[in-house]
């Protein structure tokens, strides 16, 4: 077995056997408010096809798929809400119960779907799995290794054992050096979805709200740095649980589609002209 391996072996897996029956609300909150600045504005990236459909149907149905999953809030943006409702509509995905706005940055957009959720008088112990739109590929394991997760934690994040030896560093004015090297198999990916009991999540983001430089990249982020006695479980992610950031992850999400999917070679080689004249088109800007 690989140091990876080994390192992935020790995140918590799926229950082995039949899953515990489920007694609490189990609400998927899928992130789709993203402006794609690293990708192509003007081509809402959750709206582009990977294997014929859309990235943010693959991941509407990644929960919809789950059978412990209750609920779905899906969170949007202007440029892309009239499409998203639509596409809801045509597939006819059954557990989505509202489609919400959501805000500048990706926790105002999670702090938006909590406020809902809040307003809706979902239960405090409730289950929300907050996840990445633009994750299409997220496995079943990861949603359900998720869930049994906050059966012990209130806090769970999938992730992935870096292969790579991470550096922290330090900035030093215009350049950066080395502070620490954490041992390898120490350090893992973050992915999605990351996952919390309902009370746990909004307490978070309740202390959070009160400190003006709040801006974190992930709700792991947020319980780790505002409930720091609070343990955030490892869940066994996947390399194929990629996040799709730039035109360039387009070619890999559609290999990693076709292993899913079968292979569809009109429609990849139509991703393929479409990811180069994005990339062309950003060049020109
Ligand atoms: N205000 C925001 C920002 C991000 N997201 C979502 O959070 C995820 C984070 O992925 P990321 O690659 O950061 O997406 P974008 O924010 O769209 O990309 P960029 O940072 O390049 O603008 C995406 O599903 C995105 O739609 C969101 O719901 N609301
Ligand atoms: C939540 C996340 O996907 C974990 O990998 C990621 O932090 C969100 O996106 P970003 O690329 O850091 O903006």
């Amino acid at each position: 077995m690989t140091e990876n391996e080994r390192a992935n072996e020790t995140a918590m897996n799926t229950t082995v056997g039949e899953p515990k029956p489920q007694t609490v609300p189990v609400v998927a909150v899928v992130l789709a408010a993203g402006f794609g600045t690293r990708f192509d504005p003007e081509n809402p990236k959750q709206l582009v096809s990977v294997g014929g459909k859309p990235i943010v149907c693959w991941s509407i149905e990644a929960f919809e798929r789950c059978a412990r999953v209750s609920d779905i809030v899906v969170v949007v943006n202007s440029k892309v809400r009239e499409e998203v409702e639509s596409l809801i509509d045509q597939q006819g995905y059954g557990k989505v119960r509202v489609v919400i706005d959501g805000g500048a940055e990706r926790v105002d957009s999670t702090a938006a779907a909590l406020d809902t959720l809040a307003q809706a008088g979902i239960p405090d112990d409730a289950k929300i799995l907050i996840h990445d739109a633009v994750r299409p590929f997220v496995a079943q394991s990861a949603i359900d290794g998720s869930i049994d997760a906050l059966d012990q934690f209130q806090a769970a994040t999938v992730a992935y054992a870096s292969t790579d030896t991470v550096l922290l560093t330090q900035d030093l004015g215009d350049l950066k050096v080395v502070k620490s090297v954490p041992d390898r198999p120490n350090t893992f990916r973050a992915q999605t979805p990351q996952s919390f009991r309902f009370a746990t999540i909004r307490k978070a983001y309740e202390l959070a709200a009160e400190d003006p430089d709040f801006h974190p990249t992930d709700d792991t982020r947020v319980v780790v740095d505002y409930l720091p006695d609070v343990p955030v479980a490892i869940v066994s992610g996947a390399e194929t649980n990629l996040k799709i950031t730039t035109v360039e992850d387009i070619p890999t999400a559609e290999r990693i589609a076709e292993q899913l999917e079968g292979f569809n070679p009109k429609e990849a080689a139509r991703a393929r002209m479409h990811a180069l004249l994005a990339q062309a088109a950003g060049q020109m800007r």
